[in-house]
């Protein structure tokens, strides 16, 4: 009887994600595979009247639409198209602006899911005028967008895309700044209502936040108007910066007011691992120690740090992507099911499960940095970290970590969360992958338990959406031979609809108000008290070297083997 190698889906035949000779193009199926299906969709159900797609944007149709509890409760609390108002964006010369900010508010103009008279004011150092800012919008906007380019929907749009020139310690703009936004509210009917968008790094958080109060540009006594704070993350540098910028926010915004952005709680597939886990009987059941042997929470991303060279070196990848993204893709994954799917109820859960996630005993052996060497990436020689523009050439700033996490939780007592993130890696993918217990006997004669392997639950964050279940399958023939195969459920396959971008959904959330998607507080400082750990350790270490193009340092792959496990290649 012939069987694959041992923990054989990462070397099967018949799965899209098994080598590590890259990926199948998106939406691909497995190439041959006997086994690889599709789920259909769920029931409609999306309330009628409701649906932000406008005729001739996109396609959408009837039925079809998955129920999300999460996203069809919110729908369901509040309208979805805000009053009107402005958004002013500190730092909207940055990459985050051009890539996505500005892409997202077009997608939303072109949605028509902007109210009349919406304004958007960028504040930055450049000695720009209102037309020479809204050119380099509309080129971003272009380049970025995900939505079909209308010319009028710009046009439309960019009669209110308004800039204010200056520096964040300059008094004198700042007072502009805020004539500017009053002489909007008269003239566009604003009414008041203002998001203040913190496009910026962390340390200049709190120089932004005096500002406002000094100002007085939070203060709604006068007008009745709403004032929202949008805060990038990360949100501080460790736990005492955080809590000290917690403190600083509450003195200028109300709590209900501020919204600690994190853009993987806006990604489709992150809302779904919700209705997945709750919205099922399957699942369930066997999402506990009884049955889970381990979890993989992967972040890979090809590219290298890019123009931010500034922020990466002081950042690093467990400050820039695991205290937020992993940590909350991780609490999402491994809390109890709340209440009701409201913001505060599901913060609780999640919260809960960040108060009981532990570093691991064996910080050398399983807390792994990694910085990227000179290599090779698609076909093309990419430099080093250490020879990036603007990186020192000594700098020890990890552009890779794998973790091995613990949830002392009853439902989670001794199984491992291995989270890694990297820069430099093979391909973009992010994905969190369940892989189950063998099963505790196998009654076929001559069968290899070794050989098979386990059962995985892989959610697909990105890039192709979706979700695979592995099992062990009868390959054809007159042999009881046993084989891993695939089932796929691909979002490009069980849906018309498309997904909006995170940041498209994560705006209008701020400018309705609704902070279902967004962390609180107390779970940022919860994330922090993880890897503050983490740092400790680190300090004055040196990262484990790895080649671009390859999937982390070996000190990462040794991790895992030393427990008899392999990291998943998707
Ligand atoms: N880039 C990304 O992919 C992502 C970024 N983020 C977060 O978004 C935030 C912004 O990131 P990013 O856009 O990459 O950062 P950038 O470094 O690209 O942009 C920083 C912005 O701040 C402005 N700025 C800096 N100092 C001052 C000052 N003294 N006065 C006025 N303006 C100033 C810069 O203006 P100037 O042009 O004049 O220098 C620039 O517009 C960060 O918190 C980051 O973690 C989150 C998710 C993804
Ligand atoms: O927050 C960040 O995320 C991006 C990756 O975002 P994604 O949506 O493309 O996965 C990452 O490149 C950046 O370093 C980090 O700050």
């Amino acid at each position: 009887m012939t069987q694959p190698a041992a923990d054989a889906p990462e070397a099967s035949a018949t799965t899209p994600e098994t080598t590590d000779a890259g990926a199948p193009p998106p939406g691909t199926p497995a190439e041959g595979s006997p086994a690889t299906n599709t789920i259909p969709a769920a029931e409609p159900a999306e309330p009628a009247g409701t649906s932000p797609i406008p005729p001739g944007q996109l396609t959408a149709t009837p039925g079809g639409r998955a129920a999300n509890p999460l996203r069809d409760a919110a729908d369901r609390r509040l309208p979805r198209v805000p009053e009107p108002c402005a958004l002013v964006i500190f730092g909207v010369t940055g990459d985050l602006s051009r890539k996505k900010l500005i892409p997202a508010i077009y997608d939303l103009a072109n949605r028509d899911l902007l109210p009349p008279g919406f304004v958007v004011l960028g504040f930055a150092r450049r000695d720009w005028g209102d037309g020479e800012f809204e050119d380099v919008c509309r080129e971003w906007a272009k380049s970025g967008a995900r939505t079909q380019w209308r010319e009028d929907a710009w046009e439309r749009l960019s009669e209110n895309i308004k800039f204010v020139a200056g520096s964040f310690d300059d008094d004198a703009a700042f007072d502009h700044l805020d004539a500017t936004l009053k002489e909007l509210h008269d003239e566009h009917g604003i009414l008041g209502n203002a998001a203040f968008y913190l496009s910026i790094p962390p340390s200049l958080f709190p120089v932004v936040l005096n500002q406002i109060e000094r100002t007085k540009m939070a203060d709604t006594t006068t007008d009745g108007g709403w004032r929202r704070v949008v805060v990038e993350k990360p949100f501080g540098h460790d736990l005492e910066s955080s809590k000290e910028l917690n403190r600083l926010v509450d003195n200028v915004f109300s709590p209900e007011n501020v919204f600690r952005i994190d853009h993987y709680l806006g990604k489709e597939t992150v809302q779904n691992l919700l209705a997945l886990r709750f919205a099922n009987q399957l699942f369930e059941p066997i999402w506990n120690a009884h049955y889970v042997d381990s979890v993989q929470i992967t972040m890979a991303e090809d590219v290298g740090i890019g123009t931010r060279a500034g922020f990466y070196d002081k950042t690093g990848t467990a400050r820039d992507v695991i205290q937020n993204h992993l940590l909350q893709l991780l609490a999402l994954a491994a809390m109890e099911e709340p209440v009701s799917f409201t913001a505060d109820a599901i913060r609780t859960e999640k919260l809960k499960v960040l108060h009981a996630t532990k570093p691991p005993a064996d910080l050398e052996h399983d807390a792994i940095r990694g910085q990227y060497e000179q290599g090779w990436l698609a076909g093309q020689r990419v430099p080093g970290y250490l020879q990036e523009k603007d990186i020192p050439g000594d700098s020890t700033t990890e552009t890779y970590a794998a973790i091995k996490l613990g949830i002392h939780t009853r439902r989670w007592a001794g199984v491992p969360f291995y989270v890694r993130a990297g820069k430099r890696l093979p391909r973009r993918v992010t994905e969190i992958a369940v892989l189950f217990k063998k099963a505790p006997h196998l009654p076929f004669a001559n069968t290899d338990t070794e050989a098979l392997g386990r059962n995985q639950l892989v959610i697909k964050v990105q890039p192709d959406e979706g979700m695979t279940l592995k099992f062990g399958s009868k390959v054809p023939g007159s042999a009881m031979e046993v084989r891993d195969v695939a089932m796929d459920f691909l979002y490009g396959e069980a849906f018309t609809e498309s997904s909006p971008e995170a940041y498209e959904r994560l705006i209008l959330d701020v400018l309705v108000g609704d902070s279902t998607l967004f962390p609180n507080a107390d779970e940022v400082e919860a994330s922090w008290v993880v890897i503050d750990a983490l740092e400790d350790f680190w300090q004055g270490t040196t990262p484990h070297k790895y080649r671009a193009g390859e999937w982390g340092p070996r000190a990462a792959d040794e991790m895992l083997e030393r427990e008899g496990r392999n990291w998943r290649r998707p």
